[in-house]
């Protein structure tokens, strides 16, 4: 792991240990099985994908990043949560890691309830534990960063994931991580075009995995993707779902940016 990672790592660590001596296992249990029922992640995206032969636009709730800094000022979950719903997105993605993303869980949830949409908690998971509070927050959706977890560790938040009934966003970076993934044997595999090491984007990521991935998976193009002809691209190396973030945060009008970028009007 590099020095981005490995810091990320190191501070969820010790968040975790802290969650979880506040709250146990069993007490996260029972908080997870009172949260409103799973929406159904990867069914919204088939769907989609199938009925209209283009991808799905799973699109992001993202403050800042580590390597673009604060993205954007004026930040209301709720209300950003609805543009991108009115604008034609089928899943949502929400940052809730805090020291990098000036995410907060409360986002998840703010954004969860003022939709209908299937939403994916966007964080760092290190311990199964995780799994069970991600779902207490009302999440659909976990994600699973491959050049962050051992396959070990990877195969228990994955079936974390299906005992709670969430799907599970497995990324993946390179080859050997697409390997892996196909090991795994999940059904919701992203290819992220932005290296979590070098911050460097290349849409070229998803054009050389895409052939690599799991025959039964859902192919989601993550990261770098601005235009309606980076949709067209990675549509093109069959991503049947995008994942965007910065580029529609940056504009004013949130709702009339996810059109364009569908090419809806
Ligand atoms: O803002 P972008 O370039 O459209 O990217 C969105 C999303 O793919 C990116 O935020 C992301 C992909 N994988 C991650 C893992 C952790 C944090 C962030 C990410």
């Amino acid at each position: 792991m590099t020095d981005v990672l490995a810091k990320i790592a190191a501070y969820k660590r010790e968040d975790v240990a802290a969650r979880k001596a506040a709250t146990s296992q069993s007490s996260i249990e029972a908080l997870a099985a009172q949260a409103s029922a799973p929406r159904g992640f990867r069914a919204a995206l088939e769907r989609v994908s199938e009925d209209t032969g283009r991808p799905a636009l799973i699109a992001e709730i993202k403050k800042a990043s580590p390597s673009k800094g604060l993205i954007r000022a004026d930040f209301d979950p709720p209300a950003l949560a609805k543009a991108y719903e009115c604008g034609g997105a089928t899943c949502l993605s929400v940052l809730t890691d805090g020291p990098s993303f000036q995410g907060d869980d409360a986002f998840l949830a703010a954004a969860r309830d003022a939709v209908v949409l299937p939403c994916l908690r966007k964080d760092f998971l290190v311990d199964p534990w995780q799994v069970a509070e991600s779902r207490a927050l009302g999440a659909d959706c976990i994600l699973i960063i491959l050049a962050m977890v051992d396959d070990a560790l990877a195969a228990d938040l994955l079936a974390e994931a299906e005992r709670f009934d969430m799907d599970a966003l497995i990324e993946t970076h390179d080859e050997a991580e697409m390997a892996r993934a196909c090991k795994l044997g999940g059904d919701l595999v992203g290819i992220n075009n932005r290296s979590l090491r070098t911050f460097e984007v290349d849409l070229d990521a998803t054009e050389r995995l895409s052939m690599l991935s799991p025959v039964k998976a859902l192919l989601v193009a993550e990261s770098g993707i601005f235009t309606p002809d980076d949709v067209q691209r990675v549509a093109d190396a069959h991503a049947q779902a995008i994942l965007v973030g910065e580029s529609l945060m940056r504009q004013e009008d949130v709702e009339a940016a996810t059109k364009a970028l569908l090419s809806l009007s």
